[in-house]
């Protein structure tokens, strides 16, 4: 996710009025700040001292001048003025430490904790969410909506207090010191503000439009690069390159159209902006020679006005950051508002037998409630059976599996372990007695180590190498350089298929579940890692009640029962023996078609 940076025009989604409201959902955040509230105090108290000390350094020039000219008003001499010009420069420099400084720690460690809440949030929403959600999206509210925040709160909200500081006591001093002038340029002003503003405007809309040009070429080589392979076997690359050409043609065209704009823009306002300067600068001068106002007096209006005029300049610049925080801010809120899964009670030891129930069981996915997966299913499983579960591609038993993990919660019926509700229980305490081999074993960036005590973090390093004994898994590790501190993942060694289903069941041995879940991968592995694998997942269900997602013969011809699934119901159960003998079952239907 592409940072946004600061003076670029707000897309449409990032609008966000500014009313109590929406102010109000900023402060919503401002919660992670009040452990820091003594710290936040102190930088804005010393925000306000070193905007108004830094007020008294124009006066001070202009006093400089007087001085020199014979018509001083606060010192006797150059030197002495230069001096508290100085003092002045010296102590705003302690209050601006102060400010700068105890604002990055509450902005610092504030944000951590907003950082670390979302992340525990999310980890412990429920699966539904991230069905619904995307992890880019996701990712983006870690990254940049926290990193707009913490732009907000470490500079933004200082910024604007010091712009409007400069801004309201700048005016009152300059109104003090030359009325008339001042009662002058500000006639002069709305012509300026007024023409900048509907011309700026109309400048921000052509160059979002070549943003948005830019982003659609983007895209096209996200895609392209992303689908490489897609690519280079359909030889689209010469169609590809053309279609990025065109793409980034159709940018330098809108932003060429732009540019045009922007050039007028920037000559008007030069000449704008230096046309007020040279009529405030005519209208001064004059009474400057009317000795209504000392040249000091004049040099130090100059000064002031400019302080002013920079504020205003800024603050544009700070409004839009303002939208982008308040934006990002209901953001996070939305998702630290959702309810997850996380429980208030402590996980107790649970050590199940196994005994698994589905009593008339309906189910569909939330986020497909028109499509009923599984329909009135009923089944139960004793303590240690072996079950497979067959069926055709989308017959729903992955979703069996997904119920039993409480992944989703189920519209009617009851799912049973050891004849209790697996609704009652502790999630975790439930959870920690199932164990899962999946199809795809996905294993983190870390050490070989690392990833099998992910089965039960804390294990020490005899159970490691005990439980990857058992999973055939040590005789490959031990052939590593590094043996068990190999980095596998995306860097470092790719461990080849066999290789990573072993981490995987040493990873389940090590967890110890009552419960096993085997999802077979539907590639074939060669013939001994076959071998390997097997004799791996038979010690793993030993004495474990497993319930097979099955793809191999091999391993269906073992098992106790199977269990035909067809459309979200059990259209037949038996063991192999006994379905093979059924006439035009599915079963013995299916097996033919895998025969041949
Ligand atoms: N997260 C989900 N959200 C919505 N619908 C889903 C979800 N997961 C699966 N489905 C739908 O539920 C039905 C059953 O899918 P399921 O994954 O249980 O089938 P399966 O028997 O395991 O298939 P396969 O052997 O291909 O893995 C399918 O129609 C599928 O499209």
């Amino acid at each position: 996710m592409a940072k946004r940076k600061s003076g670029e025009p707000l897309r449409e989604e990032e609008k966000r009025r500014i009313t109590k409201t929406s102010l109000r959902q900023l402060a919503g955040i401002f919660r992670f700040m009040l452990p820091y509230k003594g710290l936040f105090i102190t930088g804005l108290v010393s925000l306000v001292l070193s905007s108004v000390t830094l007020m008294a350094f124009p006066r001070l020039s202009g006093e400089l001048l007087d001085i020199a000219s014979g018509k001083p008003k606060y010192f006797t001499s150059i030197n002495e003025a230069a001096l508290a010009l100085l003092a002045i420069l010296f102590v705003q420099g302690i209050f601006s430490f102060i400010r700068v400084y105890t604002f990055s720690i509450v902005t610092e460690r504030g944000m951590a904790d907003v950082r670390k809440s979302i992340y525990k949030k999310i980890i412990w929403m429920p699966m539904t969410f991230f069905d619904n959600k995307r992890v880019g999206e996701l990712m983006s509210r870690m990254v940049s909506d926290t990193e707009t925040l913490q732009g907000a709160f470490s500079f933004t909200l200082a910024e604007l207090l010091r712009q409007i500081i400069t801004l309201v006591t700048g005016t009152i001093i300059i109104f003090y010191l030359a009325p008339t002038l001042t009662g002058f340029m500000l006639l002069t002003f709305p012509v300026i503000v007024l023409s900048a503003l509907i011309f700026g405007k109309f400048i921000r809309k052509l160059s979002r439009k070549t943003q948005d040009k830019l982003a659609e070429a983007n895209i096209i080589v996200e895609e392209s690069f992303q689908s490489a392979s897609v690519v280079k076997s359909f030889t689209n690359e010469i169609f590809e390159v053309n279609r990025y050409s065109k793409a980034i043609n159709e940018v330098v065209g809108t932003a060429l159209h732009g540019a045009r704009y922007r050039s007028l823009f920037v000559s008007f306002i030069i000449f704008v902006v230096f046309g007020g300067i040279v009529a405030v600068g005519w209208y001064g001068a004059k009474l400057v020679q009317v000795n209504q106002i000392t040249t000091g007096e004049l040099f130090s209006f100059v000064l002031y006005t400019s302080f002013i005029g920079f504020s205003i300049a800024g603050l544009g610049d700070i409004y839009s950051q303002l939208q982008r925080s308040i934006g990002a801010s209901e953001r996070i809120l939305d998702i630290l508002n959702e309810h997850d899964e996380a429980e208030n009670t402590e996980s107790s030891p649970l050590k199940l037998q196994g005994k698994i129930s589905f009593e008339n069981v309906s189910f569909a996915y939330p986020t497909r409630s028109e499509l009923t997966v599984l329909k009135q299913l009923n089944f139960s499983i004793a303590p240690g059976e072996k079950v497979a579960l067959v069926g055709q591609s989308g017959s729903g038993k992955s979703t069996i599996i997904n119920l039993l993990m409480r992944f989703y919660p189920i519209q009617q019926g009851d799912i049973k372990a050891d004849d209790q509700n697996i609704y009652n229980f502790n999630l975790t305490s439930y959870r920690n007695n199932i164990g899962i081999v999946p199809q795809e074993v996905i294993l983190f960036g870390g050490t070989i180590f690392e990833n099998i005590a992910y089965g039960k973090p804390g294990a020490s390093a005899d159970e490691v190498r005990k439980a990857a004994q058992q999973a055939n898994a040590l005789e490959f590790i031990e052939r590593f350089p590094e043996k068990f501190d190999t980095v596998v993942g995306e860097r470092g060694v790719k461990l080849s298929g066999g290789q990573r289903q072993r981490i995987a069941i040493a990873r389940a041995i090590l967890k110890n579940p009552s419960i096993l879940i085997l999802d077979e991968a539907t590639s074939s592995l060669d013939a001994q890692s076959e071998v390997l694998v097997q004799q791996a997942l038979e010690t793993l269900m030993e004495g474990r009640t497993t319930i097979i997602i099955a793809h191999r013969l091999s391993t269906i011809k073992k098992v106790d029962r199977i269990f035909v699934i067809k459309e979200g119901m059990l259209a037949e159960t038996g063991s192999h023996a006994e379905l093979t003998q059924l006439d035009n079952g599915i079963y013995s239907n299916l097996l033919k078609l895998q025969l041949q």
